[in-house]
């Protein structure tokens, strides 16, 4: 190969690092690589997430960039790839997944169970705060919006008792000794994808496709094409509070009932080797949960429901970088 392949990347210090990464692996395999860096609205848009598109803002510019032959390949943190296939690309890797669990980061290394009763815990992600309430419904949780940078600094800074993040994006940074306390992803099931990386580039180019087969990780593309069936099949947004994990094994799913309540499940996961498998999996497992725990139950006038869901306050971080999803 003659020219350099154009990975195009966002500016934010996770994405880069996760480009750099992928870059790396291809050089060894003895592809030349250049990052282009590419702008997301999500990048310069201080509106929160959920009104301009989601955490799917930050994948479609990259996205845009790939059918417009800007750029030929583009690394995305694989839980913020919408579920549904986007026409003319292809995800031509699933490389090794980084820990796919989610952390506390709080002052002074608190553990959850050593907060205070009544202590404020930032995140933006619905899935977390759910887990958060139903492990202590006592906490006060603030929707946070911002980088990795600027969430620790609500910790650290005193703003806030406690943050939680994924492990993949400290680890990632070289940060993950920060965390005061790592959550088990049977208990704390992460969003599906977590911790995952997801490489594209335009399904028709075959010199590209050829250079990505490299860094697929058979195991993992099979782990979270269950874990996202299990959302698409809920028909859940991007936002939605669900989580499913697959690993050891084990699918875990943990999701919001209409209620408010939380419910999970745990179903055989073994010897999952292709996306057939992987999808009815996750699919059955969703099917399961609708027939029998999300049936809507009739809601009192006055919304019972809202009981459980104390209004957030927004927490301004100075950049309206993405790392704040699910
Ligand atoms: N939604 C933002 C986002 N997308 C990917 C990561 C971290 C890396 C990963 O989960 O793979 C994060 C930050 C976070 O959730 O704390």
């Amino acid at each position: 190969m003659t020219r350099p392949l154009r990975l195009g990347t966002r500016r934010s210090a996770l994405a880069t690092t996760q480009s750099s990464w992928v870059a790396d692996l291809l050089r060894r395999g003895g592809s030349p690589v250049e990052l282009v860096e590419i702008t997301t609205r999500g990048d310069v848009d201080r509106a929160p997430l959920a009104q301009i598109g989601g955490t799917g803002v930050f994948v479609s510019a990259l996205r845009d960039a790939l059918l417009a032959g800007e750029v030929d390949l583009a690394v995305h943190s694989l839980k913020d790839l919408p579920t549904s296939a986007a026409d003319g690309l292809a995800l031509a890797a699933v490389p090794g997944r980084e820990d796919p669990r989610d952390v506390l980061v709080a002052a002074g290394g608190a553990t959850l169970a050593d907060l205070p009763r009544g202590a404020r815990v930032g995140t933006g992600s619905p899935r977390r705060r759910a887990l958060l309430l139903a492990l202590r419904p006592d906490l006060d949780v603030v929707a946070v919006r911002g980088n990795v940078d600027t969430r620790i600094g609500f910790a650290t800074g005193g703003e806030l008792d406690a943050v939680v993040l994924a492990a993949a994006g400290l680890a990632r940074t070289g940060r993950l000794h920060e965390a005061s306390e790592l959550f088990a992803p049977e208990v704390f099931v992460p969003a599906p994808g977590q911790g995952a990386l997801a490489v594209e580039c335009r399904a028709d180019d075959a010199e590209v496709l050829a250079a990505l087969a490299a860094l697929d990780v058979p195991a993992v593309r099979w782990a979270v094409a269950a874990e996202r069936q299990v959302l698409a099949s809920l028909e859940a947004g991007c936002s939605a509070p669900v989580g499913a994990h697959a690993a050891g094994g084990v699918l875990h799913v943990a999701v919001e009932d209409p209620d408010g309540a939380l419910v999970r499940r745990a179903v055989p996961a073994a010897g999952l080797d292709d996306e057939g498998a992987a999808r009815r999996l996750g699919a059955s497992v969703a099917a399961d949960l609708l027939e029998h725990e999300l049936a809507q139950t009739p809601v009192a006038v006055g919304g019972g429901a809202q009981e459980n869901h104390p209004q957030d306050r927004p927490v301004d971080g100075p950049r309206p970088d993405p790392e704040s999803g699910s």
